[in-house]
């Protein structure tokens, strides 16, 4: 396909998620639809597409307004070229720009929701801007070395061999940064062998953080893909991990990804008894992993993130007896929120009293990667 093709290719696609229809799908669907487009093509389309998602606003500003066509023309402006070149309406190219597209408005301060904008100064204060502003280009892709199936010079030789140059990070032994081949990954023989997992730095550190002692019985209470569970067997495989979901299907993925790791972890329906670390990895808004699903940021609107607050409570108020006495409750979103974070938490220690909160850190891509947070609470007084 040529530039401009899959320029047009993105127009239709980002015109039907304008219309409401999730990106992933709408993505599917032109993949199985367009057969002539090779793995280059599609990889490429869908980096217009997300490129677009990220900045939708100053884009459309940019481009002439609110649509498939204004959201490409902006990027062109944006990335210095020149839109007539491209909108020549010649082969597969779309058509020519229309007197209004030739006008750009000034871009707007920020790429955020307006309804979120408070919310979102409020719990970031004096980052909130740069964190936006981060928010709109694209996050780095990490990797978690798994000790437990080879050296971390082996894991880095083996990813080199197939192409995957990573970076180690000073924070944390087991955090790679993928610098170059990052499409390569799953393909890749440390990635199969299990040496590697797909893991962003900010839950990396938030598991690190965790408190763990041998033969501990620990629930991952909303295991999803186990990416908890999967990090902390990698860290202490004398644990005892139980991964539970409400929806099991969510958990379809960790049995092979657990094989892959050579992971103990059992999938229970029902968690009883009382475990010495419970992980409450709840559905949020998502609003610090916006640059990897940035429709998710357009999609969320203020009922939405009520809801997520309601569960979010329920969700602590029905792990807290799975709690031992000492025993630790780890509360975690991919949220930058206060709402769905701090004051949730505050309002959890207000209705159990038997909890006291040790930590709470927020995570950043200023400081970290992705934006995450992390309570640390444990049961008893003292
Ligand atoms: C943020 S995702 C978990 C991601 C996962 N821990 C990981 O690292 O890959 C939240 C998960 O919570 C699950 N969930 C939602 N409501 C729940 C509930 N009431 N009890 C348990 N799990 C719930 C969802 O099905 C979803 O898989």
């Amino acid at each position: 396909m040529t530039p401009a093709a899959r320029i047009s290719a993105a127009i239709g696609i980002l015109d039907q998620l304008l219309d409401g229809a999730p990106a992933e799908r709408a993505l599917l669907r032109w993949s199985r639809a367009s057969r002539f487009a090779g793995s280059g093509d599609r990889a490429a389309v869908r980096d217009l597409v997300f490129d677009a998602l990220r900045q939708r606003k100053s884009l459309a500003a940019l481009g002439g307004g609110l649509s498939g066509r204004g959201l490409m023309i902006g990027l062109c402006r944006r990335d210095g070229a020149d839109p007539a070149q491209v909108f020549t309406g010649e082969g597969y190219a779309p058509a020519p720009l229309t007197p209004e597209e030739r006008h750009p408005l000034p871009p707007p301060a920020d790429d955020l929701p307006d309804w979120l904008r408070p919310q979102w100064r409020a719990s970031l204060g004096a980052d909130s801007a740069a964190v936006a502003g981060m928010m709109a280009l694209r996050a780095p892709v990490w990797l978690r070395h798994n000790p437990q199936r080879g050296s971390l010079p082996e894991a880095v030789a083996m990813l080199e061999g197939d192409g995957i140059v990573v970076a180690r990070d000073g924070r944390l032994a087991t955090a790679l940064q993928v610098t170059a081949g990052e499409r390569k990954i799953s393909g890749s023989r440390a990635y199969q062998d299990g040496l590697v997992e797909l893991q962003d730095l900010s839950p990396q550190l938030a598991c690190a953080a965790l408190p763990t002692a041998a033969g501990m019985r620990v629930l991952d209470f909303c295991a999803g893909g186990g990416g908890k569970a999967l990090a902390l067997a990698a860290r202490s495989p004398e644990l005892r991990i139980e991964a539970h979901d409400v929806d099991p299907a969510r958990m379809g993925d960790l049995p092979a990804r657990a094989r892959r790791a050579r992971a103990q972890i059992e999938p229970v329906r029902r968690p009883s008894g009382r475990y010495g670390l419970v992980i409450a990895d709840v559905p949020c808004s998502g609003s610090g992993t916006w640059r990897r699903s940035p429709d998710a940021k357009w999609r969320l609107t203020p009922e939405g993130l009520e809801q997520l607050r309601m569960t979010q409570a329920a969700i602590l108020d029905q792990v807290a007896d799975l709690v031992a006495a000492d025993g630790h409750l780890a509360y975690m979103t991919c949220s930058l929120l206060e709402a769905e974070n701090q004051a949730q938490i505050a309002r959890f220690l207000g209705r159990n009293q038997d909890f006291q909160q040790l930590t709470g850190s927020l995570w950043t891509p200023i400081d970290a990667s992705d934006g995450f947070f992390l309570a640390l609470l444990r049961r008893g007084r003292q």
